[in-house]
């Protein structure tokens, strides 16, 4: 048996500041509108959607580095750890068996102390009570989550959105900026107070409310992050279900601060589990780090070594040459995720001298051997995977910038914006859902389907001058959030794995002349009609999701029958049958052929939309696009030339099938009864 995490954290761009101890309080509306607010109205944009429901923060990424702002959290804030983490990954659980918890029963696995950083604490047998818990959270959410084991794990939310308020910054307060943030902690909600224009100039307020799975205020430190993130779903992974966690938010909102100390958290909690609970078990953790860079993949434990992302027969997401490490202590883990930062893609833009230009992707893999020793290789348990989003940016912040600049601003904003739409797809319970729009979405595809866990942690300035980026941002994860609601995400699941019915598309079976079609003839002579290779050619290269023509071979015609998608299952032939004719299941066969075929074509259809939707988001969005439109355009011309070529040779094959069916018809005709 092994353990896992899945983890990821998002965070987009960043920016430094410095801040003036706590900030905000708890509900209490730090906002004072201005003279004219008698026509403030409130927008409960968690219940009524609001508009533009899929603006991506824009603002320009600020710093990553020098986190040290301190600060009103009071939590371990000074760590040098990896900014966010995100679980998408594919991961084998086929031989996993069930972990037995109880010798887990009664163990202290975890007791923080607010404010005491990770590093002042015994790294696996920390014993400090929890304080506070302003967030209400258990004493030790870890251990509470084993006890029940199961049913806990179980009651664990698919996905979890929780939100976190920064404090005003020097900068902000500097410039007298009020704080337009009220958070109600208990009640898991928020007000943004948005001061607008009426046409007469003048002002007043409008009130904008979200409620959230958590809403973390400025007085929460990392700990209690961690607690109501990460913490609750490590015990689940080790119950073979993955987990994401990932961070978003404007440039400067806190992402890199909320993120960076949860990787090395988790990592404690893990080894702790392995080292007391599941000792001489055989589990071993591996660590990886890589990042998504111009839409290609790099290895940072690895001289950036180039990866290839590939998909398995279970459209799992496995990442060809990824080197992983065996861990077994904290500091060496740490010392990884230093190096992996250090060999992260930075540049320096118009609004961020150090900026993140990659997002970057830190998981924790537990593996174990099937027999529990360590002379067979191991096997995924379970995966923590950490996401940390680049910035985003807007053109008018990067005209100063090179093209270079300039294009990886683009490749960032073109995968945000895929994601966006996958969510959008998700929330609209469309049947589609563009995964493959960008390399950071078809990594993060397993975070949104399947069994797993994400937690998206959205993070806020509170400031006036943000208010926009961060109503984009409440609004982003409101819509994440909803993904979460009833059974939502189970049907989408379902739907993810169930075939539409194509019998619109399917020509009708042509009647005999007397307009029967069930009267079929007993068994032509076999040398009248093979059943199998002559019937069944060879099949021409079919376009496949990745992009790429591939082969299809079977090795006899009852093969070819059984290609049915799962869905139809053809008697088995007995010897005799097989040398037969059976008219109704090849004709079943054709016609699966053909639905196979317009599925396929519509498929490219689809998948050209929805690059096409991609890329003219970006274009839309760009505020000075430049030069950016001349490369987008001829991108897209070369995709939509590739799309053509494939259609058409989907044409060919549907035709020719179509040929079949007639001839198949007039050989039914021909030995008619
Ligand atoms: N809750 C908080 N309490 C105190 N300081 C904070 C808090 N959140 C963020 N900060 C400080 O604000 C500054 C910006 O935060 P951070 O770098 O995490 O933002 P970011 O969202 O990651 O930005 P970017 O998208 O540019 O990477 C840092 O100096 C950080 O220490």
């Amino acid at each position: 048996m092994c353990f896992g995490f899945d983890f990821v954290v998002i965070s987009i761009g960043q920016m430094e500041f410095g801040y003036y101890g706590g900030g905000g309080v708890h509900d209490s509306r730090m906002y004072s509108s201005s003279s004219n607010n008698r026509n403030n109205s409130t927008h409960n944009t968690s219940l009524s959607g609001g508009t533009n429901l899929f603006s991506l923060p824009l603002t320009p990424p600020g710093r990553r580095k020098n986190l040290g702002g301190g600060g009103g959290g009071g939590g371990d804030d000074s760590g040098d750890f990896s900014p966010g983490l995100l679980d998408l990954h594919s991961f084998d659980t086929e031989l996993i068996s069930e972990v037995s918890m109880d010798s887990f029963h009664g163990a202290s696995l975890y007791n923080s102390a607010r404010g005491r950083s990770f590093d002042d604490a015994d790294p696996y047998y920390a014993n400090t009570k929890q304080s506070n818990r302003i967030r209400g959270l258990p004493e030790n959410n870890l251990s509470k989550s084993f006890a029940p084991d199961k049913e806990k794990a179980s009651s664990v939310a698919k996905i979890k959105v929780v939100v976190r308020k920064r404090p005003l910054n020097k900068r902000e307060l500097a410039k007298n900026e009020e704080d337009i943030v009220t958070t109600s902690s208990h009640c898991n909600s928020l007000t943004v107070h948005e001061t607008k224009l009426k046409v007469d100039l003048t002002e007043y307020v409008e009130k904008h409310e979200f409620v959230f799975d958590a809403v973390l205020n400025e007085e929460v430190s990392n700990d209690e992050v961690y607690h109501e993130t990460v913490e609750p779903i490590v015990p689940i992974i080790f119950q073979r279900t993955k987990a994401t966690c990932f961070a978003y938010g404007q440039t400067g909102s806190g992402k890199t601060f909320t993120m960076k100390p949860l990787p090395l958290k988790a990592s404690r909690d893990i080894l702790r589990l392995m080292h007391q609970t599941y000792r001489g078990q055989g589990f071993q953790l591996f660590f990886s780090f890589f990042e998504i860079y111009g839409g290609k993949l790099y290895d940072l434990l690895n001289d950036r070594k180039k990866l290839l992302m590939r998909e398995d027969g279970k459209q799992q997401v496995c990442i060809v040459g990824l080197q992983e490490y065996r861990v077994s202590d904290v500091e060496t883990i740490k010392e990884l995720i230093d190096r992996g930062n250090s060999t992260r893609s930075t540049g320096t833009t118009g609004a961020n001298e150090e900026s993140s230009r990659s997002h970057a992707i830190l998981q924790l893999c537990i593996k174990r051997s099937v027999d529990g020793s360590e002379s067979k290789p191991a096997r995924v348990v379970g995966k923590l995977s950490f996401i940390d989003l680049a910035g985003s940016e807007r053109g008018a912040d990067t005209t100063d910038n090179d093209k270079q600049t300039r294009m990886e601003g683009a490749e960032i904003n073109k995968s945000l914006l895929a994601l966006k739409e996958c969510i959008r797809a998700l929330d609209n319970d469309q049947g589609h859902i563009p995964f493959r729009g960008s390399k950071l979405t078809e990594v993060l595809r397993d975070s949104f389907v399947g069994n797993s866990r994400t937690v998206m942690v959205s993070c806020i300035s509170p400031n006036a001058g943000s208010c926009e980026h961060t109503l984009n941002t409440l609004r982003y994860a409101d819509r994440v959030k909803s993904l979460s609601k009833g059974n939502k995400k189970d049907a989408i699941n379902l739907r993810e794995s169930t075939t539409v019915p194509l019998s619109s598309a399917i020509p009708p079976v042509l009647p005999y002349e007397d307009g029967t079609i069930d009267s079929w003839p007993n068994q032509p002579d076999e040398d009248d009609y093979d059943t199998t290779e002559e019937f069944f050619e060879p099949e021409p290269p079919s376009w496949k999701n990745n992009g790429r023509f591939e082969t299809q071979s079977f090795s006899n015609g009852q093969d070819k029958m059984r290609r049915t998608n799962g869905q139809t299952k053809p008697k088995e032939p007995s010897k005799s049958a097989s040398r037969s004719y059976n008219p109704d299941g090849d004709l079943n066969a054709l016609l699966q052929e053909e639905e196979d075929l317009v599925k396929a074509h519509r498929k490219q259809v689809e998948d050209t939309m929805d690059i096409v939707r991609v890329e003219m988001n970006l274009l839309v969005e760009a505020d000075e696009p430049g030069n950016l439109v001349d490369d987008y355009v001829t991108k897209l011309n070369t995709i939509l030339a590739q799309k053509a070529a494939a259609i058409l040779q989907l044409q060919n094959r549907l035709a020719h099938f179509q040929k079949r069916l007639r001839d198949h018809n007039v050989l039914i005709s021909s030995s008619g009864p």
